[in-house]
């Protein structure tokens, strides 16, 4: 059964006097897979700080794998997020194999000095790295690989820990067709598992929505403009309203695509 993984209730956080989220309330539970979209600025990157327990609210209460942030040990809470982004990928030494920056995900978690444990990590980095199509990669030094297999490195690295939650800030940004659409099958699959955790993406383009996605969270100006399953919240009038703009949002086979509406 499904259980709730995040919980914002009436969520607002201001920084330097500037209120970056506005009365915000979400859900959202293990079997959903949630795009947030919404233009630059809108607060998306915040929303996963937030559910990364990596920041706290203004007002409001945030709960993350049913804890409430401020009342639980945000170390003990970490583990069990997988986060993937830009920034994250950053720490990982450029001289490090594959492999290895796969693998060293798990030693906060299980111990590196465990042998047995060692062992479990092995074979489970292993079959992270063929799920994300990194084997023959695996002993290439990170700091050589091109852009698309970076990311599919980030993303390994952030499932490698059996999370409850996944975290995603703009996977697919600054890839070229090929390794977009690469990374969004190979996203699409992981969705499509149930037993795969809860994930919650944040993206620019309705492009880089994969298939087995099932909820969009639009923001604009820190405030929700919709949230809820894609048929009522991922429309051509929602996202007008987030962005600002008439849009024309069309659907192929589970694959999204938006232009300017026309006049
Ligand atoms: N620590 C901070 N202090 C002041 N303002 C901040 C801080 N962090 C973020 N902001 C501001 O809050 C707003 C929302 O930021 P956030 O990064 O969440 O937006 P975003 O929707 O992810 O934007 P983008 O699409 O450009 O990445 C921005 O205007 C940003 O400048």
């Amino acid at each position: 059964m499904a259980s709730t993984v995040l919980q914002f209730d009436d969520v607002s956080v201001v920084r330097d006097g500037n209120t970056i989220l506005d009365s915000v309330s979400w859900t959202v539970a293990s079997d959903e897979r949630w795009a947030i979209l919404g233009p630059n600025g809108a607060g998306k990157t915040t929303m996963l700080q937030l559910a990364a327990a990596a920041m706290h609210p203004t007002k409001g209460t945030v709960e993350v794998l049913q804890e409430r942030l401020g009342k639980v040990d945000v170390f003990e809470l970490r583990p069990m997020i997988g986060f993937a982004s830009t920034a994250m990928a950053r720490r990982i030494p450029a001289n490090e194999t594959v492999k290895d920056a796969v693998l060293t995900a798990a030693y906060s978690v299980t111990g590196r000095w465990n042998e047995e444990y060692e062992g479990i990590d092995d074979r489970r980095a292993k079959r992270v790295l063929e799920e994300w199509g990194l084997e023959a990669l695996a002993d290439r030094r990170f700091g050589n690989l091109s852009d698309g297999e970076q990311k599919r490195v980030q993303i390994a690295r952030a499932v490698m820990t059996d999370p409850e939650l996944l975290l995603l800030d703009e996977p697919a940004a600054s890839l070229d067709l090929g390794a977009r659409e690469e990374l969004v099958g190979l996203l699409g699959g992981y969705a499509s598992s149930p037993s795969s955790p809860a994930i919650v993406m944040v993206t620019h383009h309705v492009e880089e929505i994969p298939r087995g996605f099932t909820h969009a969270l639009l923001l604009r100006e820190g405030r929700i403009v919709a949230e809820g399953p894609f048929a009522e919240a991922l429309t051509s009038d929602t996202l007008s309203d987030a962005f600002g703009i008439p849009i024309e949002l069309t659907e192929a086979d589970g694959r999204y695509a938006a232009r300017a509406a026309s006049a």
